[in-house]
């Protein structure tokens, strides 16, 4: 099945936009996870035992694992989650860019090694060094456009000579021409709903990932009115921290669940409204 389909699927039986991202950082573990060799593993699979019920898939960020030297532990957590759901996408948050034959290892590694059913890709370096994740035809090419952070305005936000920003015209890029297979989508800050409601306009229902509710401060309301495709899809709604961090103490798993039912309860009313 490929990637859109899945994600298709996911968002039809899920009734969920909620992507819970898994970014670890073993300083703000529970302490019943101090000094386990295997606590990543552990955090990580807990959260998505408690919050698989209210999202439409996962979104490991890879730094977080490689950092620590946590590879392998990303490899058991992605397996995990495709045996214990596999209707649920995991999108890993890679966003490499570089020349096509190392892109060909970053794709192995991303869609092989990680068994991913999606990647973050950097458009940077142009269409040669995202095609060898294009040509894994059925996983999805998930490509930054107008990202979270305000920094994103320093080159996103530059005027070609026609007047049309750069993550416009990387919208419109991806839209029209690297999108050959149908697989790609796009990233777009909930930080930026305007700019979430232009690059809408132009990609028609092409997904969108859409990191920066919770703790980044993105409007769920704006978001959801700005991102919406007409069927109340089209969206990924990422948050991590929001999530993942809800409680360091007793009843983590339960405050991550009542956060991750809270968020996609937020996305539905915004969708209603
Ligand atoms: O534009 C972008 C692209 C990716 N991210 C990633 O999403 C999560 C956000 O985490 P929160 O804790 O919900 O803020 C994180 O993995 C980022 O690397 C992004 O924030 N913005």
């Amino acid at each position: 099945m490929t990637f859109i389909d899945k994600l298709n699927r996911a968002w039809a039986a899920q009734d969920s936009l909620l992507m819970v991202g898994l970014d670890p950082d073993p300083r703000r573990f529970p302490k019943e996870l101090e000094g386990r060799p295997d606590a990543i593993t552990e955090f990580c699979l807990r959260i998505v035992e408690a919050t698989a019920p209210y999202v439409c898939g996962f979104k490991p960020q890879i730094a977080y694992f490689s950092a620590l030297g946590a590879e392998d532990q990303l490899q058991d957590i992605c397996r995990a989650i495709r045996e214990r759901h596999p209707d649920l996408p995991i999108v890993l948050d890679a966003k490499r860019g570089d020349i096509g034959s190392t892109a060909e290892q970053y794709a192995r590694e991303a869609f092989e090694r990680y068994g991913a059913d999606a990647v973050t890709v950097n458009p940077y370096m142009g269409r040669d060094s995202v095609q060898p994740y294009i040509d894994y035809g059925e996983r999805g090419v998930i490509i930054l456009c107008r990202t979270s952070n305000a920094g994103g305005a320093d080159l996103q936000d530059m005027r070609l000579a026609n007047g049309t920003p750069l993550y416009l015209h990387v919208a419109d890029q991806v839209a029209r021409v690297w999108n050959t297979n149908g697989q790609c989508a796009l990233v777009v800050g909930a930080t930026f709903p305007e700019e979430i409601a232009q690059v809408r306009r132009r990609v028609g229902d092409m997904p969108l990932l859409v990191p920066g509710i919770g703790v980044q401060g993105g409007d769920i309301q704006a978001t959801v009115q700005a991102g919406r495709t007409p069927e109340g899809r089209g969206m990924m709604i990422n948050s991590s921290r929001a999530i993942l961090y809800a409680s360091a103490g007793e009843g983590w798993e339960q405050a991550a669940a009542k956060t991750a039912r809270a968020t996609r309860s937020a996305i539905r009313a915004a969708l209603q409204g």
